[in-house]
C-alpha cells in the first residue's frame, strides 16, 4: 500500500507542478529512465527532509557539496527553448497554460524557482504516509471501516465512483482522517519556527533569533484535553466545533506559516481513501493486527510498510470490467 500511495501522490504532484504525469503505462521508452530517476530523487528528498544535517553543526561541510546539488540540478532543468520545467520527456501544449511551473516561471523570470522542489518535499511523504496510517488504523478497527463503507455506499450507490464533490457529504470519512492526523501527524513538532523579534509565548519571553518548536504531538494526545487519546475514535470529532477548536487540533499548523495546502491535502486523502474503501474489501495480511510501530525519522512514518489483502467489490468489477 505504501508504494501505491506514494506513486499516486507523485503523479498528482507532477500533474500539478509540470502539467503531466511523471509516469504512465504509455510513456515512451526514453522517458522510463527519467521516471525512475525522478522516483529515486523524491525518495531521497524524503530521507533528507527527515535526517539531521551535519552541515548545521559544521558549516564547513557545506563546501564539499552533497546529493542535494545533483538533485536540484535534475529537478530544475528547464527546456532550453521554452524554459518550462523539464522533469520527464517533452511537454504538451497543456503544460504551457496550466502548470504551476509555468505560473512560477512567469512570476520569477528569469530566476529558476526552487518552489517546485519545496512542494515535492513538503507534499509527497506527508500525504502518502497519512493515507497509509489511516488505512492501517481502519484495518485494525473493522467496525470503523464498515461504518465508513456504509456511509459511502449510501451516498454514492453502486453506479458510479466517488467524486471530489461528494467529500463534503461524507462527515464520517472526514472524522477518520482527522483522527488519523490527531494520532499520527507527520509533523509532530510542526516545522521549526524562528522569532524575528522578541515575543511572548505561553508567558515565556522568547528572545529575537530563537528557534521555536511546537510539540503538536503532545497537544493532540494530551490526557487533559482528549479522552483516551491512544484510542482510535473518529466519533470524537462529531463534538468538535471547527477544526482548530481551541487550538487543540491543528495538524496543518496555524497562521501565516501554516500549511498552504491543507485543502488540497485533505481532498486528495479523502478521495483516495474513499475510493479504496468503496472499491475494495480489505483485510490484514495475516491474522495479526497491523503493526503500528513508529519509525525513527523526524516525521512520523510507519516502521513497517503496510501490506493488505484486497478483493474488488462488485462496484469495482462492474465499473472497471472491459
Ligand atoms: C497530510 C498532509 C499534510 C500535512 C499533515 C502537512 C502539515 C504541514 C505542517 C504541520 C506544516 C508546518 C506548519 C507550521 O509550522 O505552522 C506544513 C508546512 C508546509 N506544507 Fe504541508 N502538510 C501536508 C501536505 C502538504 C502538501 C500536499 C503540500 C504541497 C503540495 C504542502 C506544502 C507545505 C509547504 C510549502 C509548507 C511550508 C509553509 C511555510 O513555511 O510557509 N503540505 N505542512
Amino acid at each position: 500500500m505504501k508504494i501505491m500511495f506514494f506513486e499516486l501522490i507523485r503523479i498528482v504532484m507532477m500533474r500539478m507542478i509540470a502539467g503531466k504525469r511523471y509516469y504512465s503505462e504509455n510513456v515512451e521508452k526514453n522517458e522510463i529512465k527519467e521516471a525512475k530517476k525522478f522516483r529515486e530523487i523524491t525518495m531521497e528528498i524524503s530521507r533528507i527532509v527527515d535526517a539531521s544535517n551535519m552541515e548545521y553543526y559544521l558549516p564547513v561541510l557545506g563546501l564539499l557539496g552533497d546529493g542535494r546539488t545533483m538533485r536540484n540540478q535534475f529537478l530544475l532543468r528547464r527546456d532550453p527553448k521554452t524554459r518550462f520545467l523539464r522533469i520527464s520527456g517533452t511537454y504538451s501544449t497543456l503544460v504551457r497554460v496550466s502548470s504551476l511551473s509555468y505560473v512560477i516561471f512567469r512570476i520569477t523570470l528569469p530566476l529558476p524557482s526552487t518552489l517546485e522542489v519545496v512542494l515535492l518535499a513538503a507534499g509527497t511523504k506527508t500525504t502518502a504516509t497519512t493515507m497509509e496510517w489511516a488505512l492501517s488504523l481502519l484495518l485494525n478497527n473493522p467496525k470503523v471501516l464498515k461504518k465508513a463503507k456504509i456511509e459511502i455506499d449510501n451516498l454514492v450507490g453502486d453506479e458510479r465512483l466517488l467524486e471530489e464533490s461528494d467529500m463534503i457529504k461524507l462527515p464520517y470519512l472526514r472524522f477518520i482522517i482527522n483522527e488519523t492526523l490527531r494520532m499520527y501527524n507527520l509533523a509532530p513538532l510542526l516545522v521549526p519556527h524562528h522569532s524575528s523579534e522578541e515575543c511572548f509565548v505561553g508567558g515565556y519571553c522568547i528572545p529575537t533569533d530563537t528557534m521555536l518548536l511546537v510539540n503538536l504531538w503532545a497537544i493532540q494526545n494530551d490526557l487533559e484535553i482528549w479522552k483516551d487519546p491512544g484510542k482510535f475514535q473518529p466519533e470524537r470529532f462529531e463534538d468538535l466545533r471547527g477544526t482548530r477548536d481551541g487550538f487543540k487540533f491543528m495538524p496543518y499548523g496555524f497562521g501565516r506559516r501554516g500549511c498552504p495546502e491543507e485543502a488540497l491535502a485533505s481532498r486528495i486523502i479523502g478521495l483516495a481513501l474513499g475510493l479504496v474503501i468503496q472499491c475494495f474489501d480489505l483485510e490484514n495480511f495475516g491474522k495479526e493486527m497491523v503493526d503500528m510501530t513508529e519509525g525513527i525519522e523526524v516525521s512520523l512514518s510507519k516502521a513497517q510498510p503496510l501490506m493488505a489483502m484486497s478483493c474488488p467489490r462488485p462496484i469495482a468489477t462492474k465499473l472497471f470490467s472491459p
